[in-house]
């Protein structure tokens, strides 16, 4: 398959046949055995999985960060899979924001600043502050890491995430740290987002009444991967687990 493989402007990432092994010595470990995907520009997709499904794996693959062992992954006319490491880490840089379950934000800088290290290397950045608005902080724009609570630091990295007004915004179990009612705020947060500025966003979890929020649910097993379609969407409020 040539480039053709995104011409269609309203998919932001698609996997054709994607696999992953991991090796080590002589132990090969199978993990994705043949992933056909694809992300919708616009979107809030789940990518929902058990403990060792390869949620991870398959995020660090999309989001530039592996490679895989086989297939392609196509984003904006190029295939991840055969991209030099400065061209991918160019990919990961411009294209995708990521958001992690323990915030990794630098805890020497003020929340403002870590918005401004992810706005400085991108090209069409969003105001840092007008990011930390749109997250509902921006009365704490001076604070330190340390000095805000987990939904607020997360708040912080989602912002970091978005003010590259990246193609994809990857959250990988973003509420894996959060007792449920923060968790719960957090996730009515990404869904508003999704809403109000059109961002592409992907979360990866393995909790499943996750996916209720979700345009698009992308099962992963052992097996490969199911996508289906929700015709109504829960609100975060709805969801509990
Ligand atoms: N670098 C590696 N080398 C060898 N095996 C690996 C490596 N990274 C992951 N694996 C294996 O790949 C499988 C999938 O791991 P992965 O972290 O992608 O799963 P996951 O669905 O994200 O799990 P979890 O929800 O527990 O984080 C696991 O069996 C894991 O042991």
């Amino acid at each position: 398959m040539g480039n053709n493989a995104t011409a269609d402007p309203d998919i932001a990432i698609r996997c054709v046949d994607v696999h992953k092994t991991y090796c080590s010595g002589d132990v090969e470990t199978p993990v994705l055995r043949g992933i056909d995907l694809e992300i919708r520009r616009g979107e809030l997709s789940v990518i929902l999985g058990a403990s060792g499904a390869g949620k991870s794996t398959l995020l660090n693959i999309i989001g530039g960060i592996d490679r895989p062992t086989r297939g392609e992954v196509w984003c904006e006319g190029r295939n991840l899979a055969v991209l030099d490491d400065r061209h991918l880490t160019e990919y990961r840089r411009r294209s995708v924001g990521f958001v992690f379950q323990f915030y990794n934000l630098v805890p020497t800088l003020t929340a403002l600043e870590n918005v401004e290290t992810a706005t400085q290397i991108a090209d069409d950045p969003m105001d840092p502050a007008e990011a930390l608005r749109l997250v509902g902080l921006d009365d704490r724009r001076d604070h330190f890491p340390a000095q805000l609570s987990g939904g607020q630091q997360q708040r912080v990295s989602i912002a970091r995430a978005l003010a590259k007004n990246p193609l994809v915004v990857f959250c990988d179990e973003p509420t894996g740290a959060l007792d449920a009612n923060t968790g719960r705020h957090v996730l009515d947060l990404l869904t508003r987002l999704n809403e109000q500025t059109g961002a592409t966003i992907v979360i990866v979890t393995h909790a499943a009444p996750v996916a209720q929020l979700a345009h698009a649910v992308l099962h992963l097993t052992m097996n490969g991967i199911t996508a289906t379609r929700n015709t109504r969407r829960a609100c975060a409020a709805e969801i509990s687990w």
